[in-house]
């Protein structure tokens, strides 16, 4: 039998929602990515740490289709990502295709990419009335609802300028959450922020990731956030997860010495 066979219902029901199978990225003779395998489940919440440079932005960004993979297949539900099933064989997806599966996915980023000009309710319902079609209407009385739900029914009108870097980041994640993704990925999306605002963002999400039973893939360098948040904590070094598991057992008792090297150095950094 080939791998287009259906899954039957039960496998469809222990199918992960994103699955990563022997994914490469190089650029040149720079491999960011090697040969990794991640499998993710609907509704799971999991973190990525690790050092600088250990692939973890480029594993969001190759899910967004921000950058082209080099070899392995992306999955989500069970669809390929960046390819097409055409007689049996994968060919290279479309723009059509890689548009369609795009609108599954959300992100927010760690400079939160919001358009200066445009008051915060254009932010919020420009993609959805270009994208998804929604009529005027409805797309303000999504972006009321959602701004309600961040905290800032009352900042509809002014332009991001006018706002704080958290309440920006509020804004990002509402405007990410418009396009009602199912997965919502997060790259470092309170680096930017005094500290006195970290707070408010990482709150926002915890509520709308619960709200919306939203499967969550995070980059993050708030290690306390990480524990409180995630139900799997994958440490990436060197374009592979070098170890994961649960919050409790990776951040009390990590089994690598890598792992542990580097949580010492990001939770006791004058140690
Ligand atoms: N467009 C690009 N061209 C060449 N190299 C790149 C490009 N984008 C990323 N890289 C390299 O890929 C590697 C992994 O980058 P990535 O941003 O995924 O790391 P990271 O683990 O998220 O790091 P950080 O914590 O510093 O953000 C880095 O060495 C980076 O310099």
């Amino acid at each position: 039998m080939s791998s287009q066979t259906p899954a039957s219902p039960d496998q469809t029901s222990a199918r992960p929602l994103v699955r990563f199978s022997k994914v490469t990225k190089r650029y040149g003779e720079h491999t960011v990515l090697d040969d990794l395998d991640l499998d993710v489940a609907a509704g799971e919440k999991v973190t990525i740490i690790g050092p600088s440079g250990s692939g973890k932005s480029t594993v969001l960004r190759i899910l967004m289709t921000l950058e082209t993979l080099s070899d392995g297949l992306i999955e989500i539900d069970g669809e390929p990502l960046w390819h097409e099933r055409r007689t049996d064989q994968l060919r290279p997806a479309s723009e059509a295709h890689l548009r369609k599966m795009r609108g599954q996915l959300g992100m927010v980023f760690q400079q939160f990419n919001l358009f200066p000009h445009m008051s915060v309710q254009r932010n919020l319902t420009e993609a959805p009335r270009q994208v998804l079609g929604l009529s005027r209407k409805e797309a303000q009385s999504r972006a009321t609802e959602l701004l309600e739900r961040v905290g800032l029914a009352d900042h509809a009108n002014k332009y991001p300028g006018q706002l704080s870097g958290g309440q920006q980041q509020r804004v990002g994640i509402a405007r990410a959450l418009m396009m009602r993704p199912r997965i919502m990925l997060f790259d470092e999306p309170t680096s930017a922020l005094d500290p006195e605002l970290v707070g408010e963002v990482l709150h926002v999400i915890r509520t709308l990731a619960d709200e919306h039973d939203l499967t969550v893939l995070m980059v993050t360098h708030e290690m306390s956030f990480a524990r409180r948040f995630s139900d799997r904590v994958c440490f990436f070094d060197k374009g592979r997860i070098h170890e994961q598991g649960t919050p409790e057992q990776i951040f009390t008792d990590p089994r690598e010495a890598r792992t542990r090297e580097f949580l010492r150095a990001v939770l006791e950094p004058d140690g």
